[in-house]
């Protein structure tokens, strides 16, 4: 069903760092109105769609987005305004083609991938569809994801000594996504008391997730197990498994790993990771290596793939012709899925395609600045891809796409629980 647009605006609005980002809204000709919230990341893979921030030193910080404004209120604007378009792929190769770079970089990504969430709405409105049904490709079973909660920062996300940014509860035993999110939940706030009773500050970072001043992975990973047993759970797949995001690009600097305070070559990574999996429940490794490490990847996949899960995220950039290449060279078994990365939702979706021919897993992902918006879970439901990660189970920008993946459960009891 097409859409007629009547207008796109955007406005300059506060992500959850308190950064500048854009809420994008779409009017179509029937006076409808269909808006979107803009994310945005911290540790991005060079690869990724270009973010357009305004370097004024006496704004925010010097990050504001008045040219992606801009740039959606006037250049987008102008070519949408009383174009009737047949399907969003139609919409988004206007917006691509407008653009005219391959990395989105003259209008801005974070310009395009409002203006293309916000129609994606539109037309699922049009149609009278759900959005995540709107979003689920012919041929694929939409599904309820696992959800990954994100419960320790570090890295480029928190001001403590861990270098490995993200370390999730993966609750893939449990029989339905509202249980999988109770026991979250629980976990965390087992976590905390355990942080606390040992001395460590339950500060937050920015995805949610707490900040103990702690480097050694190890450490950490004891006390996430030792939670999950505190809370009630059993440590592993059949109860709640553990997933990493070392997000290995940002300690990764001439040619060696930088690593709670030692110096680690590819070879010493894969086997460092080899270890923490046979020691712990660990089930997926996100950017394990850094994204220009492709013969480590290589390797670390013949070492650990068929064992685990191994996400691709920075050298992926949900970019659907560099996931293909990776596949025919045997690079990971999973890509992580950002919609900002790429640009587009259509993009977006081809990227899905590409993962589901060549057998590899996908995890929907948010970034760790966000908004209020939960694209991302009709996204996961709709993709059928059985993941998502949207950080700790706490903060409203992170609980709003676990919250909308609860309503979307409770409307749709025949919904599978995909793990
Ligand atoms: O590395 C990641 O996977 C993301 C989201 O957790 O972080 P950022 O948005 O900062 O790139
Ligand atoms: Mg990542």
């Amino acid at each position: 069903m097409s859409i007629t647009v009547r207008s796109v605006q955007a406005l300059e609005i506060l992500d959850s760092r308190g950064r500048p980002t854009l809420a994008t809204t779409v009017t179509t000709s029937k006076g409808a109105s269909f808006r979107a919230g803009v994310p945005s990341g911290a540790s991005t893979g060079s690869g990724e769609a270009v973010e357009l921030r305004d370097r004024d030193p006496a704004r925010y910080g010097g990050a504001g987005v008045l040219t992606a404004t801009a740039n959606v209120n006037g250049a987008i604007n102008d070519a949408l305004a009383g174009q009737e378009f047949s399907d969003l792929a139609q919409l988004d190769q206007t917006l691509i083609a407008l653009d005219g770079t391959d990395n989105k970089s003259a209008l801005g990504a974070n310009a395009i991938i409002g203006v293309s969430m916000a129609a994606a709405r539109a037309f699922a409105a049009t149609a009278d569809l759900a959005l995540w049904q709107y979003l689920t490709p012919a041929g694929v079973t939409p599904a309820l994801p696992a959800p990954h909660f994100n419960v320790v920062n570090g890295g480029a996300h928190a001001p403590n000594k861990l270098d490995f940014q993200e370390f999730m509860l993966a609750p893939l035993g449990l029989p339905s996504y509202a249980e999988a999110v109770r026991a979250g939940a629980e976990v965390y706030a087992a976590l905390k008391a355990r942080l606390g009773k040992a001395g460590h500050a339950t500060g937050l970072g920015d995805e949610g997730g707490f900040a103990p001043d702690l480097d050694r992975p190890e450490e950490v990973l004891e006390t996430i197990v030792a939670a999950i047993t505190d809370a009630g759970y059993t440590p592993g797949t059949d109860g709640v498994a553990i997933a990493l995001d070392p997000a290995a690009s940002e300690f990764y600097r001439d040619g060696s790993y930088h690593v709670a305070g030692q110096t680690l070559s590819s070879d010493d990574m894969i086997g460092y990771y080899a270890s923490v999996v046979a020691q712990f429940p660990i089930w997926s490794i996100e950017d394990g290596l850094a994204e220009d490490d492709d013969d480590g990847w290589v390797r670390l996949t013949q070492t650990l793939g068929a064992k685990i899960q191994l996400v691709g995220d920075d050298n992926f950039v949900t970019n659907p012709t560099i996931i293909a290449e990776a596949v025919r060279r045997g690079v990971a078994n999973a890509a992580l899925i950002k919609v900002n990365q790429i640009g587009t939702v259509t993009e977006t979706l081809e990227a899905l395609t590409v993962c589901r021919d060549a057998g590899y897993a996908a995890m929907i992902s948010h970034r760790s600045g966000e908004t209020e918006d939960s694209f991302i879970a009709d996204l996961a439901v709709g993709s059928g891809c059985g993941q998502i990660k949207s950080g700790a189970p706490a903060r409203g920008e992170r609980v709003a796409k676990y919250n909308r993946l609860l309503e979307i459960a409770a409307q749709n009891p025949d919904l599978p629980y995909r793990r």
